[in-house]
């Protein structure tokens, strides 16, 4: 059976990137991509790749309109959640990669998606060594009380923290909170230094040129640390394969579901 597909951020960064990865795939059929400024176009003439067809709409809604098995988020955080919602209610399943969405978001999103018998599958970071981090920091946690986190990112990167480590942070809350030994008001000092506190745990946002995208969890015990780190380089490619896996393996749940690991045999 052949996945009719619709895009949305079709000609951004990590969205063509994903269009060429469809393009290549037997099994899917990008039917309707997403992006303003290149609205009556074909997808395949603006990104020189003659497989891809689709043409292009200037609004999730017009994009819609054409039947789509799997709707794929990968636009902006002020745009995701409207059209995510709206993807549902064309009956759509969805693949979120679009960072920047809350808890409380994903709470509406796991509501709407329950209501029509949907599946939404939001992954923070689809490669597979940020998947990795994620899986064994759970791990960690589950033995080492003590943590802390580090978001690296470009320096033009708008969202704070990232997607990856939302992800990680609310995971990590579901194993335990971490113990702070000076509790943050009692800081002496600038508070401010001791991070942000996301789901239980203290994340420290670091954004300057050099950097892609990274996380590092530090465990620290007496005497010992831990320090898990994923980094990715500058291309898209890393987040390609697990976006296809997202894609074919969506309509198989129901309401949300939050890390490729939901589909994945960790
Ligand atoms: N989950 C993952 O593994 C993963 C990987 C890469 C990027 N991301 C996230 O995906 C998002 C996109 O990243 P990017 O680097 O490709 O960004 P980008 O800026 O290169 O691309 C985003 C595209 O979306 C378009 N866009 C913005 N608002 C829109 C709207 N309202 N309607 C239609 N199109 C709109 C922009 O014009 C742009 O072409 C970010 O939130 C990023 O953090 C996640
Ligand atoms: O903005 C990016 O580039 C990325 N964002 C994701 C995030 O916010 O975690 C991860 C992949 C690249």
């Amino acid at each position: 059976m052949t996945l009719k597909i619709c895009l949305a951020g079709a000609i951004g960064w990590a969205g063509s990137e994903l269009a060429r990865g469809i393009a290549g795939a037997d099994d899917l059929d990008l039917v309707a991509a997403v992006a303003r400024r290149h609205a009556g176009q074909k997808l395949g003439d603006v990104l020189g790749e003659n497989a891809l067809d689709a043409p292009i709409f200037a609004s999730t809604g017009e994009a819609l309109a054409r039947p789509c098995d799997v709707f794929v988020e990968y636009t902006k955080p002020d745009s995701a959640k409207a059209n995510i919602l709206a993807a549902l209610a064309q009956g759509a399943h969805v693949v979120v990669g679009t960072s920047g969405l809350t808890d409380a978001d994903y709470a509406q999103i796991d509501a709407a998606a329950r209501e029509r018998q949907r599946g939404v599958l939001a992954c923070g970071n689809f490669a597979l060594t940020a998947v990795l981090l994620i899986k064994f920091a759970e791990m960690a946690a589950k033995l080492i009380p003590q943590w802390e986190l580090i978001d690296y990112a470009s320096a033009g990167k708008p969202d704070a923290p990232s997607g990856t480590v939302r992800e990680l942070a609310t995971r990590l809350g579901k194993v335990r909170q971490p113990l702070l030994e000076v509790p943050l008001e009692q800081t002496v000092g600038v508070r401010e230094t001791r991070g942000g506190t996301l789901s239980g745990s203290q994340v420290h946002a670091l954004r300057l040129p050099g950097f892609v995208i990274g996380v590092e969890a530090i465990f620290g015990m007496p005497d010992q640390t831990l320090s898990l780190r994923h980094n990715a380089g500058s291309s898209a490619k890393p987040y390609v394969g697990g976006a296809l896996l997202a894609i074919r393996k969506v309509s198989g749940l129901v309401g949300l579901h939050r890390g490729l690991d939901a589909v994945l045999e960790l």
